[in-house]
């Protein structure tokens, strides 16, 4: 469960004031998934919104994440809008932390993606990464590869030979395959079908913007690849892959440099995830209430993307059938 901060009738009736357009609180209930931030839904008599009280993410960035859902939504996206407060500010403090409201999407998550949220996923990202070219601020990866190395050194003396070996194997390689010339724009970074709800197949939320950043496009494309379109052994399903690549590319046409560096976007995708999950794993935060996912699997997805051949794009969808 990841209620961490909890909020009194007589906090929430007070911080509420400051929100005239949504009206009296009427309801307050825990949600017991997500392990990064307190969050609550929220019934008033206006309607139903999400009560974030942010708990780790770094307050410098909280504007940008704010601004980021805003301007999407403004553009038709289906991602939570931020609601402002009597004096146009989307943060204000809420039982020692900072806290906003956001508009509660409507749809579910789905557990087994198939080709039609594939599909579907592919189309949203490829709009999303359209107008994300048009929103005016940036904010470095934190997850680049600068910190893959930093975290990977880090993670010396946790690590089998084994596991040391192909780490330090697969840094290598991103590092020799790098490339300025991709294009690049405002990434979600963290698109897993768990930040994502649906109605029936229509893609009606996507949620959980706290990792967006500006970075390679195509690598964004790739994170959600590598989830959404994997078998249980973490190869890629041609499918469900083509389905996504397809609809994407239907939005924002790939280019030939993106296209050739789709295996390197890919394995770089699945490292950054192995390392994310390595290092929870072996340094698990104080506090920490949930279970930490299992780094193996995602091992799993970076071995098999080493042993596609450089010239096999799975699904890509310009190439021949
Ligand atoms: N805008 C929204 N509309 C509808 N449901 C939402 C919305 N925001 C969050 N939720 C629900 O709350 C749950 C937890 O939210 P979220 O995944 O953002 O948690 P978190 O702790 O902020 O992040 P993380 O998943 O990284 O731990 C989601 O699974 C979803 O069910
Ligand atoms: N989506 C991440 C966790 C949240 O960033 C993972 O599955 O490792």
């Amino acid at each position: 469960m990841s209620v961490y901060t909890s909020v009194t009738p007589e906090q929430l009736d007070e911080f509420l004031a400051h929100f005239r357009q949504i009206g009296e609180a009427r309801d307050l209930q825990g949600i017991s998934q997500g392990v990064e931030n307190t969050n609550y839904f929220l019934t008033t008599d206006r309607g139903e919104y999400i009560l974030t009280l942010f708990e780790r993410v770094p307050e410098q960035d909280l504007p940008f994440f704010l601004n980021l859902m805003a301007f999407l939504a403004n553009d038709g996206l289906p991602v939570p809008r931020p609601v402002p407060d009597d004096e146009g500010s989307f943060l204000r403090r809420l039982a020692g932390k900072t806290a906003a409201i956001v508009t509660k999407l409507p749809g579910r998550t789905i557990y087994y993606p198939g080709v039609e949220h594939c599909a579907e996923v592919g189309r949203v990202l490829g709009r999303m990464h359209r107008a994300g070219q048009r929103f005016p601020d940036s904010r470095d990866n934190p997850r680049g590869p600068g910190w893959w190395q930093d975290t990977a050194a880090a993670l010396e003396g946790d690590l089998s030979p084994d596991e040391w070996r192909l780490l330090q194997d697969e840094l290598t390689y991103q590092y020799h395959n790098r490339r300025v010339d991709l294009p690049r724009g405002v990434i979600h970074a963290d698109l897993f079908h768990d930040n994502a709800l649906f109605e029936g197949n229509e893609l009606t939320g996507v949620i959980d913007f706290y990792y967006a950043c500006s970075d390679v496009l195509a690598f964004d494309l790739a994170i959600v690849a590598n989830d959404w379109c994997i078998h249980p052994d973490g190869t890629l399903n041609p499918y469900r892959t083509r389905a996504l690549l397809k609809n994407y590319n239907a939005e924002r046409p790939l280019t030939s440099v993106e296209e050739a560096l789709w295996p390197v976007m890919l394995r770089g995708a699945a490292l950054r995830f192995w390392l994310s999950r390595l290092w929870d794993y072996h340094h698990p935060r104080d506090g920490e209430l949930t279970s930490t996912k299992d780094p193996d699997t995602f091992r799993a997805i970076l071995e098999a993307r080493r042993d596609l051949p450089q010239n096999a794009w799975v699904g890509w969808p310009k190439a021949a059938e």
